[in-house]
């Protein structure tokens, strides 16, 4: 196959950040998706739907001349969020869902929850509204291996969640883990998201000839044993797994440095990179599916009518994008690719 033409997809989970940094990554990601879910991990964070329009609005002020997009929005929940900020977010019509990060679990999640009972009336009007929860899902206990915290975060929290709001929908955010796939499987009102990291690479990447700070984010990259439940998940057709790149930009300076930032960057090729870890199983039939029909079924929202064509050409990542001093260091720089963007 030479060219592969599919509908226009869309991110289900992005990081786009604010100020400098939202004016440099954003047209990366108009360029290839027509709407993200944006998360709300800003500093401080977004809490109220008065900052998420204030946030929209910047995004919106924020694309390309000429180019079309839609930044769908997140509230992050903290130990205060009320049921009344869960109403005023469904009336907005623009939120689009909630997210959980654990107290302390990655970056800027200092504001996060720290017992996750202490939002059980939160959860109450989320399932009443039908407001998707969007998870972090991993433990913070520091007894906890950082490799398992996935996994003891479902059977410790996800699971009596699930006991508790039968009918909350719920993502499971840049799943990593054989288990985490075998839970979304056996559960009901629940899906996943699937990055492009944990599709191609596995924790090996981390320490390929030295230690590689742009191969790490959270959660972190497992087995390849894992690597193989994951893509077998995205590519099975299976509509509870789609596509949420996870795009997380940090400066070269904060990740090439003691005590590096958590996530990759992979807004300027994240399709190509899907397409990639698709062809690689010979599932190149199932990425429309996965990149442009699940999510939006899932999000109750229509999908997207116009298209976009990979080709067959090979071509490098380049080193980085650029930002303030130091720059992006893009998913992969230097990787040769094998799909590009008409
Ligand atoms: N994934 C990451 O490693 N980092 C994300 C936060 C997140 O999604 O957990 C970020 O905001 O940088
Ligand atoms: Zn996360
Ligand atoms: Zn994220």
């Amino acid at each position: 196959m030479q060219h592969l033409t599919i509908s226009q997809p869309d991110d289900w989970h992005l990081h786009l950040r604010d100020g400098a940094t939202l004016k440099a990554v954003l047209p990366y990601t108009v360029r290839q998706f027509a709407r993200a879910i944006v998360m709300p991990n800003l500093k401080p964070p977004i809490r109220s739907v008065t900052d998420a329009t204030a946030y929209r609005d910047r995004i919106l002020a924020a694309i390309p001349e000429g180019e079309q997009f839609e930044p769908l929005m997140t509230l992050y929940l903290t130990d205060n969020t009320s049921p009344d900020e869960i109403f005023r977010a469904k009336e907005s019509q623009f939120i689009k869902a909630v997210k959980y990060y654990p107290a302390g679990a990655t970056t800027n999640s200092d504001s996060g929850v720290t017992d996750i009972r202490k939002c059980d009336r939160v959860f109450e009007a989320m399932q009443e509204v039908d407001m998707p929860l969007l998870l972090h899902g991993e433990v913070t206990d520091h007894d906890v291996d950082p490799f398992d915290r996935e996994k003891v975060f479902i059977d410790r929290h996800l699971i009596p969640l699930k006991q508790r709001f039968p009918n909350l929908r719920v993502v499971l955010e840049h799943i990593t883990t054989s288990d985490a796939v075998q839970y979304v499987l056996s559960a009901s009102a629940i899906a996943a998201t699937l990055t492009p990291q944990h599709l191609l690479f596995n924790r090996q990447a981390l320490f390929q000839g030295g230690l590689r700070p742009h191969f790490y984010c959270l959660p972190i990259l497992k087995r390849e044993e894992h690597r193989q439940a994951l893509l077998q998940a995205a590519t099975s057709g299976n509509p509870k797994f789609f596509l949420g790149t996870d795009s997380a930009p940090h400066t070269r300076t904060s990740k090439e440095t003691s005590c590096g930032c958590a996530g990759c960057f992979s807004a300027l090729h994240a399709l190509e990179l899907y397409a990639e870890a698709f062809e690689s199983v010979q599932a190149l039939d199932q990425l429309e599916a996965f990149a442009s029909f699940y999510g939006p079924d899932f999000y109750q929202l229509p999908r997207n009518t116009k298209q976009i064509t990979l080709s067959k050409t090979t071509w490098r990542v380049r080193d980085q994008v650029p930002l303030l001093e130091s720059g992006i260091v893009p998913l992969g720089a230097g990787r040769e690719m094998t799909w590009h963007i008409v």
